[in-house]
C-alpha cells in the first residue's frame, strides 16, 4: 500500500529537525486511485461540526438535510466570531470498524494496515518515538464552506503523538482554500501544507495549525484520510 521509494533515512532526519513534513507520492499509485475513488464514490459522510458549542458528528446514515445543513453552517459562522469552530465532513473509520459499519468499504482496510506490526515500527522509526503503539483514523472530506480553525490536537485522553494527512484530491489549487496551516502565538503562519495529491502530511503533537476554509469555486472536494499514531 505504501510506496517502497520512501527515503525514510531523509524524512527521519526531516522530522526530527523540523517537526513537521510532507512527504510526497506516500501511497504506491493504484492505492491513492483506489482510495481516492472510494472517498468520492462510496464512503457515506457524516457532519463534524461544533455550531452548538460541542464537537458533534451527526450519527450514522443522518447527514443533515440541505436546509439543515445551511442552518448549522450559519450558527458556526456567527459562533466563530468569538469561539472555536469547525465544519466538514467526516466518516469515523475506528467507531465504523467496532461497530460493523459498511463493511463493503476498502478504507476499513487501511485501518487494519496502519494498526499492523510493520507499519508502527515505520512510524517509530520515521518519528524515532517508540512509545508508539496504535493508529486512529478518519476520512475527511471538506466542500466549499466548511473549514477547522487553529487548534493544537492535544488530548491528553488519548496520547496522541504525532497526526498525519494522507491526501487524496488531485491538482489542488492555492485559491482553492483547504490549506493546512501552521501557526506561531502571534497568529503568523509558519508554513502552509497545500492537500497535494498522495501526499503524507505528518507533524508532531501538539503544533497550532488550522485547515483553511474552503472557497465557492473549489472545482470538487478535498479528500483525506486523517488520523493520528498513539502512545500506550
Ligand atoms: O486535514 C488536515 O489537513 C488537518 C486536519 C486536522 O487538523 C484535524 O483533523 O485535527
Ligand atoms: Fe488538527
Amino acid at each position: 500500500m505504501i510506496s517502497n521509494d520512501i527515503d525514510i533515512d531523509h524524512w527521519r532526519r526531516a522530522l526530527a529537525q523540523h517537526a513537521r513534513i510532507q512527504i510526497p507520492d506516500f501511497l504506491q499509485p493504484a492505492a491513492a486511485e483506489t482510495l481516492a475513488r472510494e472517498l468520492a464514490e462510496r464512503v457515506p459522510w457524516q457532519l463534524a461540526e461544533r455550531s452548538s458549542g460541542e464537537a458533534r458528528t451527526t450519527p450514522r446514515g443522518a447527514y443533515p438535510d440541505d436546509a439543515d445543513y445551511a442552518r448549522l453552517l450559519q450558527h458556526g459562522y456567527a459562533r466563530a466570531a468569538n469561539a472555536y469552530q469547525f465544519a466538514y465532513d467526516s466518516y469515523m473509520l475506528v467507531k465504523a470498524a467496532k461497530e460493523g459499519w459498511d463493511p463493503d468499504l476498502l478504507v476499513h482496510g487501511v485501518l487494519r494496515f496502519l494498526n499492523a506490526p510493520q507499519f508502527i515500527a515505520f512510524a517509530r522509526l520515521l518519528s524515532g518515538d517508540e512509545a508508539i503503539s496504535r493508529t486512529v483514523l478518519q476520512c475527511t472530506r471538506y466542500r466549499p464552506g466548511q473549514y477547522l480553525m487553529p487548534h493544537d490536537d492535544q488530548d491528553d485522553t488519548e496520547g496522541r503523538r504525532y497526526a498525519f494527512v494522507i491526501n487524496l484530491s488531485r491538482d489542488w489549487r492555492p485559491d482553492w482554500g483547504g490549506q493546512l496551516q501552521f501557526l506561531d502565538n502571534d497568529g503568523d503562519v509558519l508554513e502552509t501544507f497545500l492537500p497535494r495529491w498522495n501526499s503524507l502530511s505528518l507533524f508532531r503533537v501538539p503544533q497550532r495549525h488550522q485547515v483553511t476554509f474552503v472557497v465557492p469555486w473549489v472545482a470538487h472536494p478535498r479528500h483525506a484520510i486523517t488520523g493520528w499514531w498513539l502512545a500506550g
